[in-house]
């Protein structure tokens, strides 16, 4: 098999040889791999490239990654319904989507990721969730950290301090998971509150929670402690005692095929093209001079195009035609503030150059652009 192996790919062979030479054994082997990089979308490529090319039935993989501040959605969520994305494009905090169904979580440096891969048959949550409590009680023995029936970590019955999510293949599987050490927690619930209303969507909801620290109960739980205490436990499971593997995500010539990966995962495409189909139906006022318009706007969005659109205000306000123009144009384009800013300052060249029409034009824009 090693023989096979080397055969593949040469470039394999390195990470042939983060897991320590364990083909051809027989007993289980730990492999416990440490992300150098901080990049959300790099850090969920290792969890693809891991899920798809390393081969599960001969060892179990850890891997632990932290990002800069990020927010990550479940695959089948809607960003608008789940986070103020106004916010987080004026912060610089990534979206991301991740493989993995369940709910919406904040990440930034004081958050710590951990994926437990395992073939599907060994896939334990409640083993891997069990594993993160001794740690943790190996650092703080009165900490008071108990898991929930939906596998969230709970400190001192109130507070979560880590949700789970996972992805079962055919024959591997993952269990990935937080743990809250010292995140902005200032930041988490304003990101995680979202301003846009009248979305009609079955996408999954979050189930959203009083969030807190590790470090607030003790300041010694550090996410560096942390991570070594959790990466001790997982060792002492395996007789290879496997120690910590750091590893680059953006080789390409070690992660073949990696690159291409973390494309995919930052394209506009999967973070909000995949969102479920959903419908929106709202309303908003424009003032212009001196008095209050009121608009009704209905669109339904699949795949993140606008499908259908209606916007409704008094007749008159604007030339029909500009009106009629203003729906057609925006059917079939990505419900986008970017590229519908685009758009519309293009159609309004088009159409008009009368000074009054361009303010309207211009404040009706801008409203549509912001419930996107
Ligand atoms: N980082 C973090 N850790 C724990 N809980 C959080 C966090 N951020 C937000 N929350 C709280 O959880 C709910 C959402 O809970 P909900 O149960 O809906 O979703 C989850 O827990 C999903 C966990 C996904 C874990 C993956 C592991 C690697 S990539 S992301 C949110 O509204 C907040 O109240």
């Amino acid at each position: 098999m090693l023989v096979q192996y080397k055969i593949r790919s040469v470039r394999l062979m390195s990470v042939c040889r983060l897991a320590a030479a364990t083909f051809g054994s027989s007993t289980k082997q730990g492999v416990i791999l440490h992300s150098l990089s901080n990049n959300v979308y790099e850090n969920l490529a290792v969890e693809d490239w891991i899920h798809d090319h390393m081969n599960l039935e001969e060892k179990n993989v850890l891997f632990l990654w932290r990002n800069s501040p990020s927010v990550v959605i479940g695959r089948h969520q809607n960003p608008w319904k789940e986070c103020n994305l106004h916010l987080m494009r004026k912060e610089g905090i990534c979206l991301a989507r991740r493989r993995s169904g369940g709910g919406t979580v904040y990440h930034d440096l004081g958050n710590i990721n951990l994926t437990f891969f395992t073939t599907r048959k060994k896939y334990d949550r409640v083993e891997n969730l069990n594993l993160v409590i001794r740690a943790l009680k190996s650092l703080q023995p009165l900490l008071n950290v108990q898991a929930t029936p939906r596998y969230d970590l709970f400190l001192d019955e109130k507070f979560k301090i880590s949700g789970t999510a996972a992805k079962l293949g055919r024959n591997v599987a993952y269990h990935h998971c937080t743990l809250l050490c010292s995140a902005n927690s200032s930041m988490l619930p304003f990101v995680l509150q979202s301003p846009y209303r009248g979305i009609e969507s079955n996408a999954t909801a979050s189930v959203p929670s009083l969030v807190r620290n590790l470090s607030q109960a003790d300041s010694t739980l550090t996410c560096e402690a942390v991570m070594d205490a959790v990466s001790s436990e997982y060792s002492a499971l395996y007789d290879n005692k496997p120690s910590v593997q750091h590893i680059d995500p953006s080789n390409d010539t070690l992660f073949s095929g990696i690159s291409q990966k973390k494309r995919e995962l930052s394209t506009w495409e999967w973070v909000y093209g995949k969102t479920p189909k959903f419908g929106l139906a709202t309303s908003f006022q424009i003032m212009y001079k001196q008095s209050f318009l009121n608009v009704n706007l209905t669109m339904e969005i699949k795949n993140g195009y606008i499908e259908t659109c209606f916007i409704e205000f008094p007749d008159f306000w604007l030339p029909e035609e500009l009106s009629d123009e203003l729906q057609n144009g925006l059917v079939g384009n990505k419900f986008c503030p970017k590229e519908t800013a685009f758009l519309l300052s293009t159609l309004l060249r088009t159409c008009s150059q009368d000074e009054d029409v361009s303010t309207k034009w211009n404040l009706l824009c801008e409203k549509i652009m912001s419930i996107m």
